[in-house]
């Protein structure tokens, strides 16, 4: 895997977008802190209102300010990242315009040879139109990547047909689909926790697993996205990606090598072993909710149908809960439930692993029924791994009286002086350095919105509406009620 410096022009379509400001600009400024640039990096921004040079400087200055805060900024750090930034003011969608942008590269450019990686900020329809002025300004030679942001498509077909046209102008080798959970820290580790430590290994299927559940709880609300929410939904906007993609993680057999290849092929593998949600078992197997008027925290907040810029009338769900069932040799009967929704009770991304009973329990006449163990990997926030598992409490007074305890492993605590980074920086990094590993293939997205196709199918052809939700609580009764039917119940009420 290459991890050296890069010598790279890195073109950023969308350079005044929301992303670009909040997540894109800022972890590349932390790239540069880190001395992880190369000298002769340019960052190339570009949008459409007329700017200098000087202006484009001084207002990627005012974003950072605002998004990694005064205090965080070295004068040093931001001199040198000062000298790699570049403007080029363009519409996308005007074919020519794109030899503006040609000037650019081409003036100033020393005799180094460089990648040229195109990260695509823009809303996807304007997808196939960069291909394309790229491709009319040789913009995508040998060395040059193209990164793609979420969402790729709506469906299998819309997505199929943005994959084709980017694949008329580049191999899928030059491609990099972002998923940004594939960059968080906390994801990366399920792949240290499950290949580095024998510990798991021989537990790791329906032999000693009882159930896997994997939630993303999201405290805040649509926030003020309610156009494109609308049209997208929580099964699109987070299982379709997000959430398919750590299953896929945590479910996969070991890869042979770290490499985009053996790791790609692996989720790959799980992704088409998904047994489908369809009429016959969306009912029983899939809960859908929308939120209506209640709290984040102590404050009060609306509905989503109260949200602004909201409709009278919407059946689009902000909670998905999902029984899934990977259909394979290791997983067979082992429940996968997942589960993820906005105006929850609080922010949190966990997978719980819950082990099977012992085949005998010498403790029944102290403790009855043995509690299962169970290992918590925390994504988000208080990143960290648990194991729940009992013990004996100390004290002569009775022979043998036990008690659960947990061995709790905080990333804060356990590495004080590392800085988690963001998702965001990892991801361009990996793009700069020419690494594939933490992106996504071509067939996992196809092969993830089949799955999420027949759901919405079979929610379609229900006829029914999503279920309520109060803000603030953990969604629909019957979430509940779905795991409850299995004699179980979800990781929280806390
Ligand atoms: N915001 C986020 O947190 C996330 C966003 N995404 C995805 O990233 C993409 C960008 O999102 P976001 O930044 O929020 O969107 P914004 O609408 O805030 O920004 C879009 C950018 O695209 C530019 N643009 C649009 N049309 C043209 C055009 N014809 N020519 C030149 N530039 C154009 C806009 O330029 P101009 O300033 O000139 O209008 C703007 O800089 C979307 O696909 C979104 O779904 C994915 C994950 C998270
Ligand atoms: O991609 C998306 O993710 C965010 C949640 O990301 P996280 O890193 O904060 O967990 C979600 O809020 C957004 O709707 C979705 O588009």
């Amino acid at each position: 895997m290459n991890t050296a410096a890069v010598c790279s022009d890195l073109i950023l379509f969308g350079t005044a977008g929301d992303l670009a400001r909040r997540k894109l600009i800022p972890a590349l400024y932390q790239l540069e802190k880190a001395g992880l640039l190369h000298k002769g990096t340019r960052i190339i921004g570009v949008a459409r209102e007329s700017k200098t040079a000087q202006e484009y400087t001084d207002w990627v200055y005012a974003q950072l300010e605002k998004f990694v805060t005064k205090e965080q900024i070295d004068a040093d750090v931001w001199q040198r990242f000062a000298n790699k930034l570049h403007y080029c003011a363009m519409d996308l969608g005007d074919c020519d315009s794109y030899q503006q942008l040609r000037q650019v590269i081409d003036s100033d450019a020393d005799d180094a040879e460089r990648a040229t990686i195109s990260y695509f900020a823009t809303p996807p329809a304007l997808f196939a139109a960069i291909c394309e002025g790229l491709a009319s300004v040789a913009l995508n030679h040998e060395s040059a990547r193209v990164v793609l942001e979420k969402p790729l498509g709506h469906d299998l077909a819309s997505s199929q047909a943005i994959n084709q046209k980017v694949a008329e102008y580049f191999s899928e080798s030059q491609i990099y689909r972002i998923d940004h959970y594939l960059g968080k820290e906390t994801v990366l580790n399920l792949l240290a926790l499950r290949f580095a430590n024998s510990l798991f290994t021989d537990q790791w299927s329906h032999d000693r697993i009882d159930n896997i559940q994997i939630t993303a709880a999201e405290q805040v609300g649509v926030e003020g996205r309610w156009g494109y929410y609308d049209d997208a939904g929580q099964l699109r906007d987070m299982v379709q990606n997000h959430l398919l993609q750590v299953l896929a993680l945590i479910a996969m057999e070991p890869p042979t090598r770290l490499d985009a290849q053996s790791i790609r092929d692996e989720k790959l593998k799980v992704l088409r072993s998904l047994r489908p949600i369809d009429a016959d078992n969306v009912a029983d197997d899939s809960v859908r909710g929308q939120y209506t008027d209640g709290f984040s925290g102590d404050t009060k907040v609306p509905g989503y149908l109260k949200e602004e810029g909201a409709a009278a009338q919407s059946t689009t769900e902000t909670f998905v809960a999902l029984k899934a069932h990977i259909d394979n040799w290791r997983w067979s009967g082992v429940p996968f439930y997942l589960r993820t929704g906005k105006r929850m009770p609080q922010k949190r991304t966990e997978v719980v692993i819950t082990f099977k009973p012992q085949p005998h329990n010498i403790f029944h006449e102290t403790i009855g029924q043995l509690p299962p163990n169970r290992l918590i990997i925390r994504l988000q926030p208080d990143e960290g791994v648990e194991i729940e598992m009992m013990n004996k409490v100390p004290g002569l007074g009775q022979r043998m009286q036990l008690q659960p305890a947990t061995l709790n492993l905080s990333f804060f605590k356990a590495f004080e002086n590392k800085r988690i980074a963001d998702a965001y920086e990892r991801l361009l990094l990996e793009a700069i350095q020419g690494n594939q590993y933490l992106f996504v293939h071509r067939d996992e997205v196809e092969c993830a919105w089949r799955w999420i196709d027949g759901i919405r199918e079979a929610w379609e052809n229900s006829g029914e509406a999503p279920r309520g939700y109060q803000a603030g609580t953990w969604g629909p009764a019957a979430s509940v009620t779905m795991l409850a039917q299995d004699g179980r119940e979800w990781d929280d009420e806390i």
